[in-house]
């Protein structure tokens, strides 16, 4: 499917793009200019959430004598990150708006890079794997809290039992027995949502039920609205090769010697893997603590991230901020010999415009993906036994019934218990998340003392509080999260093609709307955008989304062996 629309900022280029210059000095064999310039002098980065910032830093240490302006709309950066420190009689408390943990693994190397060059290794605090908030997580299901079992413990039949009295794991046992057996999808499906998939090889329960719940707590998204190639790429790619989820495991099991773990990969994941392995040297100490942790985060919150990463631009003395700088409009330009971005910015009546030698884009396009809105309200209580129930928090699943949920609650963090040594305040600290998918075309939303009033509601039920907080905030965070819905990847490749066209490689693209919605997606994208600039990189016609276009194995994964090594391609 074909975008019917373009990115703003970009609509104005496709219909300039046609007005081709005498083209003098374009190479015919590269078809690209052909230009004497050893690095891109000037850059410009749009949007300074962590994408932008990330983005800079990357390009800074890859090009050092460019110069680098970020353009920012708001009068700050990080974005949806940001951590506020609330005074309470006994101490203080960390509150959390946007994403407050960061996952361990493979997706969090350059993360971890980035924080030990950035030198805030000191400051990172380790949820560890065994402990309390890290292994237990619960379902709100069907009226209570479910805790599921967590990794590495051993199977308990009573608590299967538990789990399968209270209707959480209907038509799961079937489910898997009969996966195997159930028909191919056929060659004319491209796509599906996660819904749809999982009733068609599964039951439709399993997916309301499980998959929903966590969807919310990622995308906070609707599992019959996202897509099941893009989100559940492995049960898709497994069902294509053998016609089955199981039997395509199986066939990927059979195929590989013993000594080898499987991972599968996109052909393009499995390149910027090995990128990552050779060049990311992390110090033992820090590498050890990652190993043995569920999740991690910062003495000060998340926003110490990008408090360093701002701090280190500017002291580079490459970057400059333009906060309040709406971006308008972005062009491509040719003269005899080079081809350029103009970069228009600031209020519709009196704009600005510079030019660039190359630009990169975090701003969204409102074609590609829809988004959700999500509002947090944390919450701080004196009592440190407010609630029996201790661990990460809980996902309510869209199979709960209305009245079970009406406030369209997503899910509750138990913050105080998930990461520990943020709080000079004892206590308990909460963080209710409504809205995502259920506010879908709403206009307006709650208050914050509309928000405060659902989420203390919800706490009343569901966990019996029958305490008021001492503090609390709200924080509407208006269409946060991309949504991946059906059809994306495909709007996705068409999308990159228009990039390319209107910008021939002066315009690359980043962000959690195509590299993943996840902070350590985003610090990733920029790195591996910056990767491909290096030498003479930035001159070739490329647009971010190259993983998107990516046709090596027509749409197949490889597998890999999970040494520590760079990974062979097993094909
Ligand atoms: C503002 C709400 C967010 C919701 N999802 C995300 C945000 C920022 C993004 C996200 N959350 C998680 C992942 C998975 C992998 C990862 O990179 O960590 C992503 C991409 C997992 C997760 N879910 C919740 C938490 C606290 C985390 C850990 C990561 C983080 O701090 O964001 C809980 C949760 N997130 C959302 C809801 C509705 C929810 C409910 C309890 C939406």
């Amino acid at each position: 499917m074909r975008l019917r629309k373009h990115v703003p900022v970009i609509e104005s280029t496709l219909k300039r793009v046609a007005l081709r210059p005498a083209a003098s000095s374009l190479c015919s064999r590269c078809r690209r200019y052909a230009s004497s310039q050893a690095y891109p002098e000037k850059v410009a980065v749009l949007g300074g959430g962590i994408s932008g910032l990330a983005s800079a830093y990357f390009v800074a240490k890859e090009f050092p004598k460019s110069k680098i302006t970020i353009y920012e709309a708001n009068n700050h950066s990080g974005g949806w990150i940001q951590s506020r420190r609330v005074q309470t009689p006994t101490g203080d408390v960390l509150f959390e708006y946007g994403a407050r943990t960061l996952r361990p693994g493979s997706n969090a190397l350059i993360t971890a890079q980035l924080i030990q060059d950035l030198g805030l290794t000191d400051n990172v605090i380790f949820a560890k794997k065994g402990s309390t908030g890290a292994k237990n997580r619960y379902i709100y299901y069907p009226d209570r809290l479910q805790r599921l079992p967590s990794p590495g413990e051993p199977p308990d039949f009573w608590h299967i039992a538990e789990l399968w009295r209270s209707g959480l794991l209907a038509g799961a046992p079937s489910a898997l027995l009969l996966e195997p057996f159930r028909p191919k999808r056929p060659d004319s499906l491209k796509d599906e949502s996660i819904g749809a998939f999982i009733e068609r090889r599964m039951d439709k329960r399993v997916g309301n039920n499980m998959a929903s719940a966590v969807m919310h707590g990622i995308y906070a998204g609707d599992i019959w609205k996202l897509s099941a190639r893009t989100l559940l790429s492995q049960a898709w790619m497994l069902e294509g090769l053998a016609g089955s989820i199981f039997r395509g495991m199986l066939k990927i099991q059979s195929e590989t010697p013993l000594e080898e773990k499987v991972m599968l990969f996109h052909p393009y994941d499995l390149d910027v893997y090995k990128a990552v392995r050779e060049e990311v040297k992390l110090d033992e100490t820090f590498q050890r603590h990652l190993n043995g942790c569920a999740m991690f985060t910062f003495e000060d919150g998340m926003a110490e991230l990008v408090m360093a990463l701002k701090k280190n631009l500017e002291n580079s003395g490459q970057v400059d901020f333009k906060f309040g700088s709406w971006v308008q409009d972005t062009k491509l330009v040719r003269d005899e010999s080079r081809q350029y971005v103009d970069v228009t910015t600031g209020p519709t009546k009196s704009p600005s415009t510079e030019r660039y030698d190359l630009v990169v884009s975090t701003l969204r396009n409102k074609h590609l993906t829809p988004f959700v809105t999500v509002q947090t309200v944390n919450l701080y209580f004196p009592n440190t036994n407010l609630i029996p129930q201790k661990g990460f928090g809980y996902l309510i699943p869209q199979s709960v019934a209305f009245e079970e949920n009406p406030e369209r609650a997503l899910g509750v963090i138990f913050d105080s218990d998930a990461i520990q040594g943020q709080d000079t305040a004892e206590g308990t600290k909460l963080t209710v998340m409504l809205g995502g998918h259920y506010w879908d075309g709403w206009e307006h939303y709650p208050s914050d003392d509309e928000a405060y009033g659902l989420a203390m509601s919800l706490l009343r039920r569901h966990l019996k509080i029958k305490e008021e907080p001492t503090h609390y905030h709200v924080n509407l965070s208006k269409d946060c999260i991309p949504q991946y819905t059906v059809g994306y990847e495909e709007r996705l490749k068409s999308y990159a093609a228009q990039v390319t066209d209107a910008y021939k490689g002066k315009l690359r693209v980043v962000g959690s709307q195509t590299h993943g919605v996840g902070v350590n997606d985003c610090i990733r994208g920029a790195w591996d955008m910056a990767r491909r600039l290096r030498g003479a990189g930035w001159k070739k016609i490329e647009s971010g989304l190259e993983r998107a276009t990516d046709d090596r194995y027509d749409g197949a994964w490889v597998s890999a062996p999970s040494d520590q090594g760079p990974p062979k391609i097993k094909q």
